[in-house]
Formats: C-alpha cells, structure tokens, sequence
C-alpha cells in the first residue's frame, strides 16, 4: 500500500525501493518469505551488486534509512511514481518522466479528473495519472493484450491504487471505448500503433463540456494521421511536440590563450616590422588560463516520441 499516502515506516506488504545509486535501484516487496520456481516457501533474499539483503529485516524500518547489505548499504525509499518507473518490470515499451510531466500539464490532469488511457503496457504512465486525480477522479486504462491487462489490474490492487482505477481487457481500436464512458472524459490519451482509429472514440468519450485530447507515437506518419482524424471532427489546438533534453555541463577548463595585445599596437610602416608577431608566433599558445565553461556532454538523451494534443471545444454534436 506504499503509493497510496507518504508513511513513516515500512509495513509489510510495501513495495519499496531499494536504493544503491542514482543508477542502481531496484523494486522489493517487503515480504519474508516468498514462493520459488519450484512452489517451494523459502526465505526472501534479494541480491544486488552490493550483496543480499535479508528482506524481512527492514520491515518495520523508516523509511528513508540506510540499511545494511553483506557487502555495502543502501537506502530505504518510499516509492514514487518516477522511482517506479526506473525501477518497474517492463512487459512493454514504456513512457518515461520528462515526456510524461509534460502529458499531465497538457491535459491538465488534476484531483476530480475522469482520464482515459490506451494502452495500459506496463502502468508506468497509470502511476503518474493516479497520482494528479487522486482522491476523487477516476483512470480507465484499456489493453487488448489479456495478461497485461490482469497483471496491471494485480498492481494496482497490491499499490492500494484499486479504487481509482478500472483496467479494461479490450480492443479500443476495434471496440471503443466502454459505452458507460460515452461523454464522461476530461481527457483521454493513447498510447497505440494506430492511434487515428481511436480518435473517433475519444471524441465520444470526452464530456460535452469539451476536453483534452493526447497521443503519443514514436512515428510522424502516426501523428500525421491522428491530426487528420482530430481535424475532421472537430478539435483545435492541435498542436505535435517532442520532449528533448538538453543538458549543459558547466566545467572550470584550462584554454591555452593566444596574446592578441599585439592588434592593440599602431601599424606602421616602420614599426610593423617589431611590434607585429609573425603568423606562426601569434598562432603559438602563450599561456593556460581558468575559464568557466558551458559545453553539451558527447551523447543526448534523443528522441522518444512525438505527443499530438488537441482540444476538444464545448457543445460540439455527438450525433
Ligand atoms: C507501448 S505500450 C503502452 C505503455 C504505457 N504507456 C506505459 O507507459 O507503460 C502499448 C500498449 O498498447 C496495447 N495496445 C495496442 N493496440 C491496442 C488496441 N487496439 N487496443 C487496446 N490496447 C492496445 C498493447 O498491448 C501495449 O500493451
């Protein structure tokens, strides 16, 4: 029950993470024991780079506390949205935090709102929305694939998410969405190789008060397709952006500094011959010199996707 409320302490049952760097994390239930491949109950024993944690010690620890490993220590966190995502057991392609911090502005996600979702994947983006709409708003999340459909419902039940979400088993391309959500969305996003057959059914499920409208897709040609759908029926604002990390690293760097003090001398014709160094002398490095530097590092996060939003207007015939 970890992601429902922040807590003070680990109680067993919690998913917690296991922190050993910012590159290093892994996901635990805080369970002693647990069933192997062969149905035998035997001691839970996670292992890390760092040695095995015996896992029923740390329930009843604080979260947030250092634990001891047989060969280091790590740290105790509380999970989060973000550090789930870092850390969830991929069963699909997933979106990561800065394409989703930008979805959740987008569609103005917020306690009360009615999301709908397609594809459930792995729930890394079902996490984020549960957060925003918590207490009072509601995710349907649908999948066509059955077994990720029941594995994301079985997560959500062990986080202490289950009354904020349904998972549906269903194909939304084909199908539509359930007709008891006809009308009843604030915002609907899909995740789907062929999002534009899906548009039509997030038209009808958004309210009539109008919504907001986002799809992401890893191809243009996708977007391209999902705008001449949203066009045809009616949706404005639509607009396709990506999400590019551009990190700047800030260093104090040695440069070696040519001395241009000669072009500060007067050129004449008598004088040029002494104050002016030859080319070669004045390509010579004289000295090296602290600066404060900005430079991009030798490799970029690149692209992820593209996100299509649009906007539903109010009062727009569902005929
Ligand atoms: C890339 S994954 C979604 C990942 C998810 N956004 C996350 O962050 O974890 C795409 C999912 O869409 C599902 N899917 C594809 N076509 C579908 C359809 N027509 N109806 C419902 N689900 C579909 C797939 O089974 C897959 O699980």
């Amino acid at each position: 029950m970890s992601f429902l409320k922040p807590k003070t302490h680990i109680e067993q049952g919690d998913i917690v993470i296991l922190y050993l760097s910012v590159n290093s994390m892994h996901a635990i239930e805080a369970v002693p024991t647990i069933v192997n491949k062969k149905g035998e109950t035997i001691q839970h024993i996670f292992q890390t780079n760092y040695g095995s944690l015996k896992v029923e010690s740390i329930i009843g620890v604080e979260y947030g506390s250092r634990v001891e490993l047989s060969k280091g220590w790590a740290n105790v966190l509380q999970p989060t949205p973000e550090l789930w995502t870092q850390t969830l057991p991929h069963r699909t392609q997933i979106i990561y935090t800065p394409d989703i911090s930008m979805i959740l502005h987008q569609l103005e996600v917020r306690p009360g709102a009615v999301v709908i979702e397609s594809g459930t994947g792995s729930g890394s983006l079902s996490h984020y929305f549960l957060r925003a709409l918590k207490p009072t708003g509601h995710l349907h999340t649908f999948d066509f694939h059955e077994a990720r459909a029941d594995q994301a419902r079985d997560e959500f039940k062990r986080h202490g998410l289950a009354a904020f979400v349904t998972v549906y088993h269903r194909d939304v391309c084909n199908l539509g969405f359930s007709s008891e959500l006809d009308g009843a969305a604030d915002a609907v996003f899909l995740d789907l190789p062929a999002p534009d057959l899906a548009v039509p059914h997030a038209f009808k499920a958004l309210k009539l008060s109008g919504g907001r409208f986002c799809s992401f897709s890893p191809c243009i040609e996708q977007s391209q397709r999902c705008i001449q759908e949203l066009t045809k029926l009616g949706f404005n604002e639509i607009c396709s952006m990506e999400v590019l990390q551009q990190e700047s690293v800030i260093k104090t760097r040695s440069l070696p500094v040519v001395d241009l003090e000669f072009l500060k001398s007067p050129k004449t014709n008598e004088t040029t011959a002494q104050t002016t160094p030859s080319a070669e002398e004045s390509k010579t490095p004289k000295e090296l010199k602290k600066y404060l530097t900005s430079s991009n590092p030798q490799t970029l996060p690149g692209h992820t996707g593209f996100l299509t939003f649009a906007t539903l207007p109010p009062n727009i015939p569902k005929a």
